[in-house]
């Protein structure tokens, strides 16, 4: 034993704490602490006798215990070494300590264990995560920012056209008939000039929640600019689509301001393959132009007759 040690003193000894700021242990084959270095003493406050000559479990946790029979002890025997394996270690005075380690098994049967203290590891590790988490979180707000409306909360008018892009893609494949309304409110700037710039913003958010009440989950409804609203629905016909335009047109009048009951012009026109997003909106504004010519608060389907 003690030539042995003399060995292990050779690889570990030569090195100052300061050198080698991690700690170093042997076990023998019946896992006999045989020798610990100096980082025992200065950092984990261990008398070295106190160490040497115990069952290395006796400086372990319970969980890390199990942990070393179960896996470090049939790996050692099998791979002859392990890395980056974490445990816990109690110091002199009972305090745990998180360590990361290495082991191998020398020539001599010997486990030659090295390690360091995880504990900083850890905290950056968690700072990290938090750091991560924090990213995403701003991330999805920016992206909520950047794609809703400030006043009313509905999709903005790039949002708006990207979605529907996706969408119109799953209802043709889905053999689905989309269509695209716009509605503009009728003689708004009336109601901003009569009551004031709040009184128009409070009615443009009235009417979108209007909007977004009556829509379906798989329509996207938008503000799509001043008091120009749109609504994609992915799955409608004609009928149907003339029908909900009627409730809208009934359900809007009841927003009052003052004396004035709103009222909007409706354009529809139907997605057919091959046309884009920007292709039936200027189907629909037309509509919406002869919705406005045809004397307003009424809804006009798209014709290119
Ligand atoms: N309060 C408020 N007004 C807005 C906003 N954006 C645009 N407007 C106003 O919307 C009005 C639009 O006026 P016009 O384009 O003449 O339309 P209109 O008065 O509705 O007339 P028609 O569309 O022809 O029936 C203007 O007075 C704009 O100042 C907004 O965010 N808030």
């Amino acid at each position: 034993m003690e030539n042995k040690n003399d060995n292990f003193k050779e690889k570990f000894l030569n090195y100052s704490p300061d050198e080698f700021p991690n700690g170093a242990l042997v076990t023998n084959d019946s896992k006999i602490i045989v020798y610990v270095n100096s980082y025992f003493t200065t950092e984990l406050l261990w008398k070295v006798d106190d160490i040497v000559g115990k069952n290395i479990d006796f400086l372990l946790t319970k969980p890390s215990c199990i942990f070393f029979q179960s896996y470090i002890v049939p790996t050692l025997s099998h791979e002859k070494m392990c890395q980056e394996m974490q445990l816990t270690i109690f110091n002199a005075r009972g305090i745990r300590i998180p360590i990361t380690v290495n082991a191998a098994v020398g020539e001599d049967g010997y486990v030659y264990w090295s390690f360091f203290n995880s504990s900083k590891r850890d905290q950056l590790y968690d700072e990290l995560i938090k750091a991560r988490e924090r990213l995403i979180e701003t991330t999805d707000e920016l992206k909520l920012l950047a794609s809703v409306d400030d006043l009313t909360g509905l999709l903005n008018r790039r949002e708006m056209k990207y979605q529907s892009n996706l969408a119109l893609k799953d209802a043709l494949s889905e053999q689905h008939l989309a269509g695209l309304l716009i509605l503009d409110i009728d003689h708004f700037k009336k109601i901003n000039d009569t009551y004031g710039h709040l009184e128009g913003d409070r009615v443009l958010k009235k009417l979108g929640q209007l909007l977004t009440s009556q829509s379906e989950k798989t329509d996207l409804v938008s503000r799509f600019g001043g008091e120009e609203f749109l609504i994609f629905r992915p799955n409608t016909n004609k009928d149907d689509m003339l029908l909900f335009c009627k409730k809208l047109h009934v359900l809007m009048a009841d927003i009052v301001v003052g004396t004035i009951s709103l009222k909007g012009s409706i354009g529809v026109s139907f997605f057919s393959e091959r046309m884009t997003f920007d292709d039936v909106f200027t189907q629909a504004d037309s509509a919406l132009y002869n919705a406005k010519e045809l004397g307003r608060n009424r809804t006009e389907i798209y014709s290119n007759n």
